[in-house]
């Protein structure tokens, strides 16, 4: 589907933030592993989180469904049935990898397949360390999917210096950490999103500069009954709306507000942009908050590379608030971004570039020589089949001299399906 933009004469109005992704995996897939069933309210309708589900229920867990209200019945560390066939996560990194550590643990005998984008990211950084904990998985030429894992001969303990700062990875050895007797071990010194070691609550201490947090078999594994907040990371496509455009007002309701996801938020504050929250709240074992949004004259800034894995996907849409600041922007230390749904600093350079920003891709970055009278030339963006790309192009397109276009725009719906509609409604107001 080709989405047709057009210009915002002004973007005003009230938005419900979507449930958040990366939580809603989560929560369906710790509520599998607990003894106990659960009720998680305001689950995602997004195809990632859908597609957890429906693996869950390959391995014999029951689900109802109720709107986005989802009951699970917990079959515990060791309830889980070999599937039939194989386990399709679809575009989702996350599923892929969070669940071939809960299997690796587990040792069940089964295959993770993916889309053709998920096929092609590295799964090897996920495969190595499970191995060395004694699991049998093994992928494609050592690296992709399909992911195999057979039953393994008893598991080792391990300490683990995460070598990528990566959630996912940090996510899923601690998931396979679950099913051994001795606790396995991993060293975090750049944070990324703590959302297992919350929603599971698992131990952690002070290491170094960073931090270690343990799991093993001994981990009482709780019920996951909370209401999933809003999706920070899709507020961040309206946090950059809003300061762009001149006489902007936007409330964003329900936001997620956990401090290893905010990145961006801290960052647009400090190169001007006008945000006030309210509302804050604990919802579950995460932070929300409601955001407000005013247009803002925004400075350029040269990012910390510490910083990336906290504002990791949002990094293509702050390229595009990048392009309105005042002068020479600078990301550095991203080279992350490669290995997402495609390649998203190039992508992101051929969308810039396409709409005439001036640019200059770097091997792990990008530098944007930003002007706050940046207009984007009216253009056919690709989304390269990859939902930020498509929702960083469409927020550029809100600057825009005349009408613009997104190609495969149905991609949103990977996270944010009310995307296009919530565009439209911002718009019309
Ligand atoms: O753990 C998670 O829920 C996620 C972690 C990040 O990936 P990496 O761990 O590969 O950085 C992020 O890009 C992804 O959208 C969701
Ligand atoms: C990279 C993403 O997700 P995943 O890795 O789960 O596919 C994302 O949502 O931007």
């Amino acid at each position: 589907m080709i989405q047709k933009t057009k210009p915002a004469e002004k973007l005003a109005g009230t938005l419900v933030m979507p449930p958040d992704k990366s939580i809603s995996h989560r929560a369906a897939l710790f509520a599998a592993i607990s003894d106990e069933n659960s009720i998680i309210e305001n689950y995602s309708s997004a195809a990632d989180p859908q597609s957890t589900l429906s693996c869950l229920r390959q391995l014999g867990v029951s689900i109802q469904k109720k709107g986005n209200r989802v009951e699970i019945e917990g079959v515990g560390r060791d309830g889980f049935r070999p599937p039939e066939s194989p386990l399709d996560c679809g575009n989702s990194g996350t599923t892929m990898r969070l669940l071939s550590g809960i299997m690796a643990g587990a040792g069940i005998k089964c295959k993770l397949i993916g889309d053709e984008s998920l096929s092609s990211r590295t799964m090897k950084r996920i495969i190595d360390p499970l191995r060395q904990m004694g699991c049998d998985i093994s992928g494609r030429d050592e690296e992709f999917a399909p992911i195999r894992i057979e039953p393994h001969n008893g598991l080792n303990p391990l300490r683990y210096p995460l070598p990528i700062a990566s959630a996912q990875l940090k996510s899923s050895v601690l998931l396979a950490g679950l099913f051994g007797d001795e606790p396995t071990e991993v060293i975090e010194t750049v944070p990324s999103r703590d959302h297992t070691e919350r929603l599971l609550g698992l131990k952690s201490e002070p290491f170094g500069t960073g931090k270690i947090i343990r799991s093993s078999r001994s981990d009482v594994l709780p019920a996951q009954n909370y209401e999933v907040p809003g999706d920070f990371s899709a507020a961040a496509f309206w946090l950059v709306a809003g300061s762009i455009n001149s006489g902007a007002e936007l409330d964003l309701v329900k936001v997620g507000m956990n401090p290893s996801r905010t990145g961006i938020y801290h960052i647009l504050e400090e190169m001007g942009a006008q945000f006030t929250q309210s509302n804050s709240a604990i919802a579950g074992k995460e932070p929300v908050s409601d955001i407000s949004v005013k247009s803002a004259q925004l400075n350029p800034i040269e990012l910390d590379p510490k910083l990336i894995p906290n504002c990791i996907d949002e990094l293509p849409v702050l390229m595009v608030a990048m392009c309105f600041a005042d002068g020479r922007s600078v990301i550095t230390g991203a080279e992350e971004l490669r290995h997402k749904e495609t390649d998203r600093l190039s992508a992101m350079a051929e969308i810039l570039a396409s709409a005439g920003a001036e640019i200059e891709l770097q091997k792990d970055g990008m530098i944007i020589h930003g002007n706050p009278d940046f207009t984007p030339k009216p253009a056919r963006f690709k989304s390269y089949h990859d939902h930020r790309m498509a929702m960083a192009a469409a927020v550029l397109s809100t600057r825009s001299s005349g009408s613009c276009e997104v190609e495969d725009a149905e991609c949103t719906s990977i996270s944010y399906p009310q995307f296009w509609t919530h565009l439209h409604e911002l718009t019309q107001s």
